[in-house]
């Protein structure tokens, strides 16, 4: 049996189980004259990119928005979704549910919106998938039991059962089919009970088996629960076209029609338009006013003919005296109360679900710590056991400032997975199951670990292979400055990532950071000559700096060297000593040279505390502001 025929028997299996999906309360979605104006790219000049939009959609219902590419689908679809319809855009214009104004905290607790890209966590599987949006968004007042039975029916309501134990899938480790995925995401939405979904685009990327797949479900679980379902949607074949109640074509932000989907041919026909024996009708509409295909002026003059028409046509007139009559219905959007989970729990679920795709996807922290291996063997046999000689200082001196800095370097390759979560809580926050501070203790918290076993796995092999200090003492210390680097080097991508969410932008800004810290750190030119710009500007927030010191006064803190003995008892000692007579250096007179004052180590830490606070304070703000 394929998928498609099995999702009526998955249906008639499972809508009893689906209880809680059952909208009783949201009886009709209605919007009209919705504008969306935008500042033109070019001119800078006010620019209406949506006028006039006007429709209804009532329980039960699916709504298509169609149109060729840049007509305001997806405008519209975020207008009616409370959403930034566009990047500084204003909307006017009203919106009610039940005859009631919602305001934008209405719309999104009735409501549920899947993205067109799916931010699905490749790692988890099906099941794990939904619980987590179940546990990130009913309320503890909903029993374990009742959550599982949600999810279940739900898996079953998809028809992924079979695939409930399978990963969605990542870069190397094949998972879900493209339809599956796209149900999964429709499923995990629905754990809420959303009286209203909106769709962008739910078949982009399926071939036309699959789009009629994902939207049969759809439509069933509508239809079955009196849902309102509206989508925008890419050149569907006929038969997903089919599944649809009603269509909204647009072209250029004007509507050039609304209304019934199986009444729409008889009103183009009527208009002159009739659409030719065995042709895709949703095809012939989208080209019927796709100005990208004029040549002559042609398409244009009918476009703008069909728009006018519209607006004149006794269609239009029947939907506004439906939406003026619609009834102010008994409940209001404020009335139906949506429970929603508490947010103190939110970062300990963020943390278990970080925590499953951290040890089971590789990408995440597998193959950082296999860099950092690598690493530390290369460091390992380049700096190999290194002598209390005074020729062995400047390489010591280097292997401390290649530990500290150079790891914190590679701290970049932090940025692509940063990336991929942050593009999970931007579509969780618009939700509404996520704030900004859940995020970000769940992200400091999950690193913690990983970034401890990778300070500790990198110096348990290059500590001992360089012949650094050899005390158990000195070895933890150096653990714990190498870990602070880490944990600041992580914090400093999270903060630059925040800001610059584009993945090349991102990974330059942050090597380029790194670089900045590494040159003004104390180690390439010595603070009391480094230059009175980058030492006073930068030198002082520069957290590598703190960790350089940290590591000098550890290993030559307690240490001396033997200088060269020329003759019986005649020494040539590199660094000035009072032990040079005896043919030694003191580590601290090395110290000295670079300006580095035993003693201020809780300082130091302190201090770098302060700037991994900072960086995660700033990163915060940076995701509070971005909406
Ligand atoms: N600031 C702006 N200046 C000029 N035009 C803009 C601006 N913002 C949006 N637009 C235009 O508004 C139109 C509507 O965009 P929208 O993304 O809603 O279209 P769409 O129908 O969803 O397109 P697609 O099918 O390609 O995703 C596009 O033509 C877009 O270029």
């Amino acid at each position: 049996m394929n998928e498609t025929a099995a999702a009526g028997t998955d249906l008639e299996m499972n809508v009893t189980e689906n209880a809680h999906l059952v909208n009783d309360t949201v009886t009709s979605f209605t919007w009209s004259n919705l504008e969306v104006i935008v500042q033109d790219r070019n001119t800078r000049a006010p620019l209406s990119i949506l006028s006039n939009a006007t429709g209804n959609v009532c329980a039960g219902e699916m709504l298509a928005i169609l149109g060729p590419s840049g007509s305001g689908k997806t405008t519209l679809l975020n207008a009616l979704a409370h959403r930034a319809a566009a990047a500084n855009a204003t909307t006017t214009g009203s919106i009610l549910v039940n005859g009631h104004t919602a305001s934008l905290q209405e719309i999104r607790e009735l409501s549920a919106y899947v993205e067109q890209e799916d931010a699905l966590i490749g790692s988890l599987t099906v099941r794990e998938t939904v619980v987590f949006a179940a546990r990130l968004s009913l309320p503890h007042t909903i029993s374990r039991r009742e959550a599982f039975r949600r999810v279940d029916a739900l898996i079953a309501a998809f028809g992924l059962q079979a695939q409930a134990h399978t990963i969605i899938g990542t870069p190397i480790k094949k998972g879900l089919s493209g339809g599956q995925k796209k149900r999964l995401g429709v499923a995990s939405r629905l754990v809420t009970s959303p009286r209203i979904i909106f769709l962008d685009e739910p078949t982009s990327g399926l071939d036309a088996a699959l789009s009629l797949e994902v939207c049969t479900y759809i439509k069933d679980i509508t239809r079955k629960n009196n849902l309102i379902t509206i989508a925008s949607i890419h050149q569907p074949s006929s038969a997903t076209f089919q599944q649809f109640d009603k269509l909204y074509l647009l072209s250029g932000g004007l509507t050039c029609y609304f209304g019934r989907v199986g009444e729409a041919t008889a009103y183009f026909s009527t208009m002159g338009y009739p659409i030719p024996a065995e042709t895709n009708s949703a095809d012939f509409f989208i080209d019927l006013v796709n100005t990208d295909l004029d040549k002559n002026g042609e398409i244009r003059r009918r476009t703008s003919h069909i728009c006018q028409a519209w607006k004149s046509s006794a269609n239009s007139r029947e939907l506004d005296t439906a939406i003026q009559k619609t009834v102010e219905g008994t409940s209001s959007p404020s009335d139906i109360k949506i429970l929603r989970s508490t947010s103190w729990r939110t970062p300990i679920i963020l943390v278990h679900r970080s925590w499953i795709k951290s040890y089971r996807d590789v990408m995440a922290y597998g193959i950082r710590i296999a860099m950092y291996l690598g690493l530390a063997i290369l460091m390992g046999t380049v700096f190999l056991r290194l002598k209390t000689e005074q020729a062995y200082i400047q390489p010591v001196i280097n292997a401390i400032f290649f530990g500290g800095a150079f790891m914190s370097f590679m701290a970049v390759a932090y940025v692509p997975a940063f990336l991929e979560d942050l593009n999970t809580f931007r579509q969780e926050r618009a939700n509404g199951l996520v704030t900004p501070l859940s995020f970000m203790i769940a992200n400091f918290v999950i690193g913690l670990p990983f970034l401890f076993i990778m300070s500790l796995l990198f110096s348990i092999i290059t500590y001992w292979m360089s012949n650094f200090r050899p005390s158990a003492s000195a070895f933890f210390t150096w653990v714990l400055w190498l870990f602070l680097d880490l944990v600041a080097a992580e914090s400093l991508v999270v903060l630059v990532s925040s800001i610059f969410s584009v993945f090349v932008v991102a990974l330059a800004t942050t090597a380029f950071a790194n670089g900045l810290w590494m040159c003004v750190n104390g180690f390439l030119v010595p603070m009391d000559i480094l230059n009175p710009f980058w030492k006073y500007v930068f030198h002082y927030i520069d957290y590598q700096a703190y960790v350089f010191q940290g590591m000098m006064v550890n290993e030559f803190g307690r240490r001396s060297y033997s200088c060269d003995e020329i003759s019986k008892g005649q020494y040539q000692c590199s660094y000035p000593s009072d032990l040079n007579s005896i043919g030694k250096i003191r580590g601290v007179d090395v110290l000295r040279q670079f300006s580095i004052k035993p003693g201020e180590e809780g300082t130091w830490f302190g201090i770098i505390v302060g700037i991994i606070a900072g960086y995660r304070l700033l990163a915060y703000i940076v995701l509070v502001l971005r909406k």
